[in-house]
C-alpha cells in the first residue's frame, strides 16, 4: 500500500490480516517461578503430585466414621472411644473402626477408616471417651485427598500469562522453574518539529512530548514488554528512515508518534514504505483514524497519530494487541473489563466507530460510567478515565443504556 491518502479499513480487519498474522516471538527463557508472575508461559505445565494428597481436615475437632453419628443431638450424643490424636504434618497410624474417634487439628491427616470429622463446638471429651452432639454426613468437614489438583493435570497453559494463582499452584506443586517467552523489546520513535522534551521551557508553539514519555513508562508496567524510547527526531524522511532502521536492529517492534496523516510532513507512510510495507493507513475508528499499519524485516512498524487522545486509543486498541501476540499470549485481542450503564447521551453519527473516554464509579449498587467530553487533540478526556467504551458506526446512546467497558490495563 502506498497510495497518498487513507483507506480506511474496520478494527476488525486488522485484527484478523495483521495482528494475527504476525508470528510470536519464538525463544523462551527458564525463569524462577517467583519472578514469572505476568510473564507468558511457554510450555504447559503438568502437575508431577495429587494435592493435597490426603484426606484433610478442614475445622479442629475429631475424625470419624460419619455413620457413627447419625442421629447425634445435645440430647441423645454419640459416645466414641478417642483412639489417640493427630499431629500436623505427621500421617496417624493406625485405622479407626466403628466407635471410634481421633483427635484433628485444622489441616490434620484424616485417619484412615475415617470419612467425616466433627467440629470441636459439637463435642465433649470426657475421659478417653467424646461425646458428640451433631451428626455429619461422610465427606463433611474434610477435603479429600485428590480434591484440589491431580497428578497429570495441566497446570498453566502454554500461552497463558502466569498470574498469582499459577504461581501459588507451581510453587505448592513444588515446581520453582518455568519456561517463559522472551520479553518483546519495543522502540518508541518521537517525530515532530514542535516536540520538546517534558523539562524544557517551551515556546508557546512548541509541545512537550506526552505520548512517547507516557507509554514508554506505561508499557515497562507489563512484566512480558520492554520498551525505550530510541529517537526523537525533527519531521525529516531521511531521520525517520534511520532512526526506524536503526531501532529494528535490536526490536521486536517499532512505534512512530506523530506524522502519521497525509500532512506534507507526515513521513511515517513513506520512510515505512521505503524500509517495507505498509500493509493498513487508516481504521474506520475515531479517535486513531490515521494509524498505519507496517511491516519492515517481518516486525510490526506502527505508525500512532499524534493527537493526544488518538495515540492512547490506538496504543490501547492496536498497539497492546499487538505485543501480545509477539509475547506469546493466546488471548491477545481486547477484552470488555465488564458492563457499565451509561449515564450521559450520545448522539448517533459518522460511520466511523466511536471510543470515548470513561469514569466508572458504582451507584446505587451498579456500575456506571461517565463519558468525559472532548476532542482528540486534547489531554483532559483521558486524563481522569478509567478506560474507554466502543459505540459501533452510526449508533448514539441513551442515558441509562449497558455497554462494554474496556479498562486501561493489560
Ligand atoms: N487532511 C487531513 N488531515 C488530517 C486527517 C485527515 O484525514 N486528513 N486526519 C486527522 C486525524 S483524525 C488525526 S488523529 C491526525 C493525526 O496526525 P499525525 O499523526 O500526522 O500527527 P501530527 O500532525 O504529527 O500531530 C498531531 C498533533 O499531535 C501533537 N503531538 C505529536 N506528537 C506528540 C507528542 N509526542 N506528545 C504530545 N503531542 C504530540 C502535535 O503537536 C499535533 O498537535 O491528523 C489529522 N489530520
Ligand atoms: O482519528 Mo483522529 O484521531 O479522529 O482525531
Amino acid at each position: 500500500m502506498t497510495g497518498r491518502y487513507m483507506k480506511f479499513v474496520p478494527r476488525e480487519e486488522i485484527y484478523e490480516n495483521y495482528v494475527k498474522k504476525l508470528s510470536p516471538i519464538s525463544t523462551v527463557e527458564i525463569l524462577d517461578v517467583r519472578e514469572a508472575l505476568g510473564r507468558i508461559c511457554a510450555q504447559d505445565v503438568l502437575s508431577g503430585e495429587t494435592l493435597p494428597g490426603f484426606n484433610k481436615s478442614t475445622f479442629d475437632g475429631y475424625a470419624v466414621k460419619a455413620e457413627d453419628t447419625f442421629g447425634a443431638s445435645f440430647e441423645t450424643p454419640a459416645v466414641l472411644k478417642v483412639k489417640g490424636q493427630v499431629e500436623m504434618g505427621k500421617a496417624f497410624k493406625g485405622e479407626i473402626t466403628s466407635g471410634e474417634a481421633v483427635k484433628i487439628p485444622t489441616g490434620g491427616f484424616v485417619p484412615n477408616g475415617a470419612d467425616a470429622c466433627v467440629m470441636i463446638e459439637s463435642t465433649k471429651e470426657i475421659g478417653d471417651t467424646v461425646e458428640i452432639y451433631a451428626e455429619v454426613r461422610p465427606g463433611e468437614n474434610l477435603v479429600r485427598y485428590d480434591e484440589d489438583i491431580r497428578e497429570g493435570e495441566i497446570v498453566v497453559e502454554k500461552g497463558e500469562r502466569i498470574n498469582f494463582g499459577h504461581v501459588y499452584t507451581l510453587l505448592s506443586l513444588g515446581i520453582t522453574t518455568i519456561k517463559v517467552f522472551r520479553k518483546v523489546k519495543v522502540a518508541v520513535i518521537s517525530t515532530g518539529d514542535e516536540i520538546v522534551e517534558p523539562e524544557s521551557a517551551k515556546e508557546l508553539t512548541q509541545i512537550r512530548d506526552g505520548n512517547t514519555h507516557t507509554l514508554v513508562s506505561w508499557l515497562n508496567l507489563f512484566p512480558g514488554v520492554e520498551a525505550r524510547r530510541t529517537a526523537q527526531i525533527v519531521d525529516d524522511l531521511n531521520s525517520l528512515i534511520s532512526s526506524i532502521k536503526e531501532a529494528l536492529k535490536d526490536n521486536d517492534v517499532v512505534v512512530i508518534s506523530g506524522g502519521s496523516s497525509v500532512g506534507e510532513k507526515d513521513f511515517t507512510t513513506k520512510a515505512i514504505s521505503s524500509l517495507g510495507e505498509v500493509r493498513y493507513h487508516g481504521t474506520w475508528i475515531k479517535p486513531g483514524k490515521p494509524t498505519v499499519f507496517g511491516v519492515c524485516d517481518g516486525k510490526p512498524v506502527l505508525g500512532l497519530p499524534g493527537k493526544p487522545s488518538s495515540f492512547i486509543v490506538s496504543s490501547y486498541l492496536f498497539l497492546f494487541p499487538i505485543l501480545k501476540r509477539l509475547a506469546g499470549q493466546k488471548d491477545f485481542l481486547p477484552v470488555p473489563a465488564g458492563m457499565v450503564k451509561i449515564e450521559d447521551e450520545v448522539e448517533a453519527k459518522m460511520r466511523r466507530e466511536r471510543f470515548f473516554f470513561v469514569k466508572v464509579f458504582k451507584k446505587d449498587g451498579k456500575m456506571c460510567a461517565t463519558i468525559i467530553p472532548g476532542q482528540s487533540m486534547l489531554i483532559s478526556p483521558f486524563r481522569k478515565a478509567d478506560g474507554i467504551i466502543a459505540l459501533p458506526p452510526g449508533e448514539g446512546i441513551k442515558a441509562g443504556e449497558i455497554r462494554e467497558y474496556y479498562r486501561f490495563d493489560w
